[in-house]
């Protein structure tokens, strides 16, 4: 049975995105860091590892593009689109304390992120702090039942830890979403047709000159290869120098998609496989 690992303890949104990964049989091991996460696909401890990419409020999910990057070998076999709601979250002994009591609100740096409007208006005088996933600051909040703490995350995260809504969807958008990719090395059998495919590549120029990017842009467009994401990261060679992470909102084809990086190479800029992956819009149910 396929392993998929996920950004733990139990109760976080990669927990909510993993369990809709269209597989029939699939087990979920928990690991504290998207880098443990990551690496424990790449080594083969389990077959497949989910991470969250891109926020709709906040943009990419840098550690993860760059441990994608730079660290690990892994192909993409699939994106899973999962809207994101958080609530905000108490020990039961604190289900009554007045909200300018609360001390101090515990949630992942994306949480916090996109919640940064209603945190700012409702507890602009608690101290806010980043954990290393919404379950980890649901688990704390849970574990410290006498101090007025808070935690934003997931619904279920919450109920899982025996914790109390006080406020239910407080991000800063009600269309808010986070795209996850699973990534592994062997493709997985069995994965349902998509309404929808993508294909990642990662470029970097070869060298600077004026227009560069503008070349790189062109080899997609005179082949109306049309383009979804382009994020730039940096190489981490030097300072000013990038690797272009590019989405393209269709599966490779035979022709134009390996021509462009075929065009790509012989210009001198290098070009890397990434994937070309179904996309699954899912409910968080
Ligand atoms: O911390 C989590 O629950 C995660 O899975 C990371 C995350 C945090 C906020 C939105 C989407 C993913």
């Amino acid at each position: 049975m396929p392993t998929i690992a996920y950004l733990g303890p139990p109760g976080s949104f990669s927990e909510a995105a993993a369990l809709k990964v269209p597989l029939p049989d699939k087990t979920l091991v928990d690991y504290p860091t998207i880098p443990d996460v990551l690496e424990a696909a790449d080594l083969g401890h389990t077959t497949f590892a989910i991470i969250p990419i891109e926020n709709a409020i906040e943009g990419s999910v840098n550690l993860a593009m760059d441990w994608l990057i730079h660290e690990v070998r892994l192909m993409i076999f699939a994106e899973i689109v999962l809207p994101i709601a958080h609530g905000l979250y108490v020990a039961p002994p604190q289900r009554e304390t007045p909200f300018p009591q609360i001390e101090k609100i515990f949630s992942h740096g994306q949480a916090i992120a996109q919640s940064f409007r209603f945190l700012r208006r409702t507890f602009p005088h608690a101290q806010v702090e980043p954990t290393l996933s919404t379950s980890e600051a649901l688990r704390l909040v849970a574990e410290n039942p006498d101090r007025p703490w808070a935690a934003l995350g997931h619904r279920r995260g919450a109920e899982r830890y025996g914790l109390v809504e006080r406020i239910r969807d407080v991000q800063d958008s009600p269309n808010n979403a986070t795209r996850f990719l699973l990534v592994g090395h062997t493709p997985p059998a069995g994965l349902p047709p998509s309404e929808r495919k993508k294909t990642t590549l990662l470029v970097t120029l070869g060298r600077d000159f004026p227009g560069a990017l503008s070349q790189v842009l062109h080899c997609f467009s005179w082949r109306a290869i049309n383009l979804s994401r382009i994020e730039s990261r940096p190489t981490k060679r030097r300072l000013g120098s990038y690797v272009f992470y590019i989405d393209i909102d269709r599966g490779v084809d035979d022709v134009l998609i390996p021509a462009a990086m075929e065009e790509l190479r012989a210009l001198g800029h290098e070009v890397r496989f990434l994937g070309s992956y179904p996309v699954y819009e899912v409910d968080d149910d």
